[in-house]
C-alpha cells in the first residue's frame, strides 16, 4: 500500500456537499482508503480573483492504485461531480490534486508530483499541516512552509 496526500476544493453550488460526495467515492474504491481527513477551510480564491471563495480540504489515503491510476480515478469522479473546465484556476464543482505519492517524483505534463504549485498555497499547506506534521517537501519542512505562508485568506470552519 502506498500513502498519498489528495487537495480537494470547491467553490460552486453546495461547496460542503461537493466535497463530502468526493470522499465517498472516493471510499467506495476498493483499493483507496482514507485514512485521515483535514478540516474544512474556506479559503480566498488565488490565481483568478473573480470567483467566489472556496472550501479547502486535505485527505490522506493509503491505496493500491499507482499514480496514474489514481489520477484517473480522481479524475473520473470530477466528471460525475459536473466538473468543467472553462478558465484556468476558475470555478469548479470539484478539483481533486495528487499532492504527494510516498517518495513517488514524475514531471510529466499527465502528472508531476510532488504537484508544482503546492508549496505556494496556503489552502493546500495549512489543511496539510493539520495531518502531517512531520513531513518535508524538496528539502523543507512543512511547519517552516506553513509559518512562512501565514494565515491570510484562509480560516478553518468549525462544522458540527
Ligand atoms: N499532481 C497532479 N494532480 C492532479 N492533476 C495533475 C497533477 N499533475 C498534473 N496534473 C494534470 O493537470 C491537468 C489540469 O488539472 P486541473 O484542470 O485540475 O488544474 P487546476 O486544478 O485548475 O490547476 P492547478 O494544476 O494549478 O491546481 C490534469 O488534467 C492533470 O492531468
Ligand atoms: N482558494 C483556492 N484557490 C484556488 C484553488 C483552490 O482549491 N482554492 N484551486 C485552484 C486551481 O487548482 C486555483 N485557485
Amino acid at each position: 500500500m502506498a500513502k498519498a496526500y489528495l487537495g480537494l476544493g470547491s467553490n460552486i453550488g453546495n461547496k460542503r456537499e461537493y466535497i463530502d460526495a468526493a470522499l465517498e467515492l472516493l471510499r467506495e474504491h476498493k483499493d483507496i482508503q482514507i485514512t485521515h481527513s483535514s478540516s474544512y477551510y474556506e479559503t480566498d480564491p488565488v490565481g483568478y480573483l473573480d470567483q467566489d471563495s472556496f472550501l479547502n480540504i486535505v485527505a490522506a489515503i493509503e491505496t493500491n492504485l499507482d499514480p496514474k491510476a489514481l489520477l484517473s480515478y480522481c479524475n473520473e469522479i470530477e466528471q460525475k461531480l459536473k466538473r468543467k473546465r472553462e478558465i484556468r484556476w476558475g470555478p469548479r464543482t470539484i478539483d481533486i490534486d495528487i499532492l504527494l505519492y510516498e517518495n513517488y517524483t514524475s514531471q510529466d505534463e499527465y502528472l508531476t508530483i510532488p504537484h508544482p504549485r503546492m508549496c505556494e498555497r496556503s489552502f493546500v499547506m495549512i489543511p496539510l499541516y493539520e495531518i502531517a506534521k512531520d513531513i518535508s517537501i524538496f528539502g523543507h519542512s512543512i511547519g517552516d512552509i506553513v509559518e512562512k505562508l501565514g494565515q491570510e485568506g484562509i480560516r478553518k470552519i468549525a462544522y458540527e
